[in-house]
């Protein structure tokens, strides 16, 4: 079983480069299946979610043609099948969208109930919801959501709770229904935009992504298109953290600096400098940082995805911060497993208040799901000694060659499978 071993208490300080945004990347590669013609997607981060997705885009009968570890020609003109199912597919939550992009095209899609991080219960109520408006016949069978229509036609759908998942779904499939769907009550995370500016680039006539209010008057076809992925908004805001929280001084560059907003506003609260850029963030960390509050709020607030990290940032600054999280109801997972490092942190419900320690100590942790890894890791690498975080495979889901970013950064990490390799490193690090 693979686990990153570090030694903590270097300042982070370099350069680190962003890749594509994985949540935005799920979206585009479910709709390139819309079209027959060719897709060319550039910017694709390499890591397990996607590699997922790809995979059983090929086993529908798509040709999947990696050009590089980045770039991959997709083509959709011979699918077979509008049913994907396997084992890794139920485990990722963006299967969901191959229900919005197989309704909008063939009408029909067979898909198992989404996995993703184990973060709170996460129903779909509101994906089937639109479809259903859309004028699907949508029901859940053996697990999976079978959906048909004879056809799709447009309509106004106003959504109960604002969720990334069904805006992007839903307006997969109103892309390729007739007359003009009006979604309101919507998601306005950058990976809603960069997924409507894709299927825009294929023909599509989506307006309004980025407001409350997307409009969207349905195509009969969709054609193929070249597209870059927008840089990753949690992969740039985990290093912008590990640099505060290790006192370091990093320049986190391929980034878009609007989307950061919330992240670098709280940083500076800190008292951390952050410096903008056009396509870069610096970040320079202080001996001195303090208490800040945080709640978690669809975009433009703070995003849910970036809690834990930041929460570990603040375990380290001075005085009480208190941290709520308004999405999930279960990602406060971590916190076990940081107090084991010496953090001083009471959940009570969705609240973390959170008491500031002057140091960490390193221990044996395991990640909980994605994002908690992610903070435990960058925990590990500001506390004292020898950190071990275990169950890396969710790490992995979601951010490429972590260990060798955090590495160029001037981080003690490595990838270890066994006691003897973590014994290697330990001689090593000494
Ligand atoms: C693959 C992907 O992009 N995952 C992201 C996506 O997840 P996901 O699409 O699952 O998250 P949503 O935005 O849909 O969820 C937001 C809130 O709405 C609720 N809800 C959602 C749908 C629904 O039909 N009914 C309902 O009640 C959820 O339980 C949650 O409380 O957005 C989340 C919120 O930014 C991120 O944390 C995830 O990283
Ligand atoms: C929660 C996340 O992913 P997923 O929705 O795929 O579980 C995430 O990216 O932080």
């Amino acid at each position: 079983m693979e686990q990153y071993i570090m030694k903590g208490g270097n300042p982070l300080v370099g350069e680190v480069t962003i890749g594509g945004a994985k949540n935005a990347a799920l979206g585009i590669l479910a709709a390139a299946i819309m079209t027959d013609e060719d897709v060319l997607i550039d910017n694709l981060p390499d890591v397990r979610d996607i590699n997922v997705l790809l995979e059983a885009i090929e086993e529908i009968g798509a040709t999947v043609e990696r050009i590089d570890r980045h770039t991959v020609r997709i083509n959709g003109q011979t699918i077979r099948e509008v049913s994907v199912d396997d084992e890794y597919i139920r485990r990722i939550r963006a299967s969901y969208y191959f229900i919005g992009a197989m309704l909008g095209k063939y009408k029909s899609a067979q898909v198992p109930l989404p996995g993703g991080c184990n973060i709170g219960s996460r129903p779909i109520d509101q994906h089937l919801k639109g479809f259903r408006a859309l004028g699907a016949d949508v029901k859940i069978e053996r697990g999976a959501v079978i959906a048909h229509a004879i056809d799709l036609v447009a309509s106004h759908i106003y959504l109960d709770v604002v969720s990334v998942g069904a805006t992007i779904n839903i307006m997969m499939a109103a892309t390729l229904a007739e007359g003009q769907t009006i979604l309101e009550n919507v998601a306005k995370e950058p990976h809603v935009v960069d997924v409507a500016n894709f299927l825009n680039s294929m023909g599509a006539n989506i307006k309004g992504a980025g407001t409350d209010t997307i409009r969207i008057k349905g195509v009969s076809r969709l054609h193929g298109t070249e597209y870059s992925i927008i840089p990753d908004q949690i992969e740039a805001g985990t290093f912008m953290c590990a640099a505060a929280i290790t006192r370091g001084d990093v320049m986190v560059k391929n980034v878009i600096p609007k989307h950061l907003e919330a992240i670098s506003a709280k940083l500076l609260e800190m008292g951390c400098e952050v410096v903008e850029f056009d396509d870069a963030v610096r970040v320079v960390g202080k001996t001195n940082q303090k208490h800040t509050d945080i709640k978690t709020l669809p975009y433009p607030g703070f995003p849910t995805d970036m809690q834990p990290q930041m929460a570990v940032t603040l375990a380290l600054a001075g005085g009480t911060s208190v941290v709520t999280e308004s999405i999930f109801e279960n990602r406060f997972r971590y916190v076990d497993e940081l107090s084991r490092m010496g953090a001083n942190v009471k959940v009570e419900g969705n609240v973390a208040v959170i008491d500031g320690v002057t140091g960490l100590t390193g221990a044996f942790v395991n990640a909980p799901d994605l994002r908690a890894g992610a903070a435990l890791v960058i925990a590990g690498l500001a506390a004292d000694g020898y950190t071990v975080v275990d169950e890396i495979g969710y790490i992995q889901r979601g951010y490429e060659c972590f260990e060798d970013k955090l590495q160029g950064l001037g981080a003690m990490i490595e990838k270890v499978d066994s006691e003897k390799e973590a014994q290697k490193f330990k001689l090593k690090v000494g």
